[in-house]
């Protein structure tokens, strides 16, 4: 669970506002999903077309459509898979398996306006920031987890939040498990989501911990396999908190999205793990643009890959995936009735919550809440720097403040705050993160 839509409007400094606007504000997206949560039942090609013809107004596109009874829905892209098949059946291999990292770039497979359908984990390494364990677990261990989150899911709620000044509610429904009674006090009292405070949080169930040492050993040598970036941790990834999301139907969804860093500090990796009705997790490249507002890299990187989710696969979004990408599960036109969950699919995302980054450490903004920690995704300028912003402006009826500041930490991630760990020689010989300039101190002296 995460900020899988965000305000477009957010009041802040200039900074923040040119960071964030243009940033990750994926104003067409949010725009769908906003009319999306308005008028569930028609399809996504459908509301775009809408939006399109009403120059980017949701209001007017939602009233025309209402409107046009007699719209006909046009069909997405099956779901359903009938035969999986390997990319490396039809095409020769390009470079060595192991993502975006390794020292080859893989050959673009990917092409803006079309999505690339991926089912052989080959395929998934090579292609996208993931990788994929299908058959994870022991077959009746998967399908008592199944069984368990299924009856604890009946009590999910759906996340409400502020969107264009608008409430609106997630497609889906979640909830949050944490091990011990104190870090469910901890949870429930000192961190904040969206600016406000997380209602539902659970003792961790008998299943969600007996599978929770496998994830944690699979994730770890899934990691090995992997250049370790900068900024990424080094230590052992240990599992403390998992967001179970409940998917009723092919119509319940998540937009596209960046996981909240936050938390759980730059560069995170996060074990993602499928039960039930298969769907499509779909991913796309965020290629910054210049000054000149010209993308930085071919316009084909920012095609859509879709890997495909079967009950019992194990998801593994790699360190450079929330910077750099963002994912969403798209609604689907049909799905496969799966013989336990029927239309239901549970996900569970296994999260390593960093202690040097609980909100007792983190900057507050002028509000006096712990700020959010964000990335430059869109601006070559400044593209892959950390920032700190309030998100009081998720909140509805509230306003965010101006608050901004770049974040500092060294070549393992580690924030400046923790001073027994922090190494200051990695952040004197970096370019970029070098801190902020003496426009942006002064500035961000103003602010404070
Ligand atoms: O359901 C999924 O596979 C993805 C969920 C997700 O992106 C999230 O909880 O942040
Ligand atoms: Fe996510």
């Amino acid at each position: 669970m995460d900020a899988f839509l965000r305000r477009a409007k957010r009041k802040s400094s200039s900074v923040t506002q040119e960071l964030v606007q243009d940033d990750d504000e994926d104003s067409t997206e949010v725009k769908l999903a906003l009319l999306a949560s308005l008028l569930p039942d028609l399809s996504h090609e459908v509301l775009l077309d809408a939006l399109l013809a009403q120059e980017g107004s949701v209001e007017q596109a939602a009233s025309s459509l209402l409107d046009s009874q007699t719209e006909p829905k046009k069909p997405r892209a099956p779901v359903t898979v009938g035969a999986q098949t390997s990319l490396r059946s039809f095409a020769s291999k390009s470079s060595a398996a192991g993502g975006a990292e390794t020292a080859k770039k893989p050959r673009l497979l990917s092409k803006k306006g079309t999505t690339l359908y991926l089912y052989d984990p080959e395929d998934v390494a090579e292609h996208t920031p993931c990788s994929i364990i299908h058959n994870f677990l022991p077959q009746e261990e998967a399908n008592d987890l199944l069984r368990e989150m299924l009856e604890e899911s009946k009590s999910f709620n759906k996340v409400t939040f502020k969107l264009f000044d608008n409430i609106v509610q997630s497609p889906h429904r979640s909830s949050f498990y944490v091990a011990t009674e104190a870090e469910l006090n901890t949870q429930k009292h000192e961190y904040f989501y969206y600016g406000g405070r997380l209602e539902d949080v659970r003792r961790i169930t008998p299943q969600l911990l007996r599978v929770r040492p496998k994830v944690q050993e699979a994730v770890n040598k899934a990691i090995q396999s992997r250049k370790k970036l900068r900024f990424q941790c080094p230590d052992e990834w240990t599992p403390n908190a998992a967001f179970v999301n409940c998917y009723n139907g092919p119509h319940e969804s998540v937009g596209y999205h960046s996981d909240h860093l936050t938390y759980l500090g730059p560069r995170a990796i996060i074990g993602s793990l499928s039960l039930g009705v298969a769907r499509e997790f779909r991913v796309r490249r965020i290629v910054p643009k210049d000054a000149d507002n010209n993308l930085t890299d071919d316009a084909d990187a920012q095609g859509q890959i879709s890997i495909h989710l079967p009950h019992n696969s194990l998801l593994i979004m790699h360190s450079n995936m929330q910077e750099e990408w963002k994912h969403s599960i798209t609604p689907a036109q049909a799905i496969d009735p799966h013989p336990i969950a029927g239309n239901r699919r549970i996900n569970i995302t296994y999260r390593d919550y960093k202690r040097n980054f609980h909100p007792n450490f983190t900057p507050r903004c002028q509000c006096n809440l712990p700020a959010i920690l964000r990335t430059v995704q869109r601006k070559k300028d400044n593209w892959g720097r950390y920032f700190w912003m309030c998100h009081r402006g998720n909140v509805p009826g509230q306003v965010s403040c101006s608050f901004f500041q770049w974040a500092v930490f060294d070549d393992d991630g580690v924030p400046e705050w923790d001073t027994a760990r922090f190494k200051k020689k990695d952040i004197a010989t970096t370019e970029q993160n070098p801190g902020p300039s003496a426009t942006e101190k002064q500035l961000i002296s103003k602010e404070q």
